[in-house]
């Protein structure tokens, strides 16, 4: 069976460079047919952001389950291990309509009450969100409610973020205002992302590094400009980086709008 580590362990724990992520040989297989992912391999390092795109059913969602620890049901093998400390962020903001934002932003928390209340009323200030602690879900659009999501995995201090599509319901203004928000909160909080995306220019502008899974594994991975290079890596432009990347998604480079290319545009008849 799989393996999900909580922590890393050893001489990694203690070394600054240890990679935060470490994902061994991975294999996930929902049926009886190919598996989904196919010995993945794949590390990040501490407070590195990698982007995963890949043609829709190229196991982006499972890939992220696994690193959540939330895919106990799927057959499959080999090893992940990530901080302790993880939070995951989906497309659809999942709060509880029942629960007022600030409830909702708290709700599992694992600290005392009155701190885990001011760390909630701390990060809806830091999305944007001060004085609406006590609006219901709602009350909110959707760009604020995908805050509150925001706010929620904050308050927790992740580690590890794990992001399935996080702006991929929102309209365009309303996804470049939460790019803004995101890298300002990355500049203040530093955890280690991954997010899946379909958007290959979202993808490019926030990530350090972008990954392409294609039938369970890395087809291509590439830094982004503002990524640093590594030895052995190398560091393209944005235009010549999105070419490289549509290539590898089987998509027209001529496909692109002023709204972002998506991964999906294959299958949109
Ligand atoms: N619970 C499940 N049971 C059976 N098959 C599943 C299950 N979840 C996913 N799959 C299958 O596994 C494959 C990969 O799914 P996954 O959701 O990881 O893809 P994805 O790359 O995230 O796709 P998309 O971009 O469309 O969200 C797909 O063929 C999907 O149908």
């Amino acid at each position: 069976m799989a393996t999900h580590a909580r922590g890393l362990t050893g001489a990694a724990a203690g070394a600054p460079t240890a990679p935060a992520v470490v994902v061994r040989d991975l294999v996930r297989s929902y049926g009886t047919g190919a598996g989904v992912l196919d010995g993945l391999d794949l590390e990040i390092g501490r407070g590195e952001f990698v982007a995963i795109l890949g043609r829709s059913g190229s196991g982006k969602s499972t890939l992220l389950r696994a690193l959540a620890g939330l895919d106990h049901d799927v057959p499959g093998t080999g090893t992940v291990d990530v901080p302790r400390n993880v939070s995951v962020v989906f497309q659809d903001s999942r709060l509880l309509p029942w629960a007022r934002v600030l409830d909702n932003v708290v709700l599992g928390h694992e600290a005392p009450p009155v701190q885990a209340r001011a760390a909630g009323i701390a990060a809806l200030a830091e999305v944007g969100l001060a004085g609406r602690e006590r609006a219901w879900p709602n009350e909110l659009s959707g760009g604020e409610q995908q805050r509150v999501s925001l706010a929620r995995s904050l308050a927790r201090s992740p580690e590890l973020l794990l992001a399935d599509e996080p702006f991929g319901a929102l309209d365009a203004l309303t996804r470049l205002r939460m790019h803004d928000l995101l890298r300002d909160l990355l500049r203040r909080h530093h955890p280690t992302v991954l997010m899946v995306t379909h958007d290959v220019d979202e993808a490019i502008v926030l990530a350090d590094r972008v990954v392409v899974l294609d039938k369970g594994r890395i087809a291509l991975e590439r830094r982004t400009p503002q990524g640093v290079a590594r030895p052995g890596t190398h560091t393209s432009t944005h235009a010549t980086l999105r070419a490289e990347l549509l290539d590898a998604l089987g998509l027209d480079a001529g496909t692109g709008t002023t709204t972002g290319t998506t991964t999906d545009r294959k299958d949109t008849p």
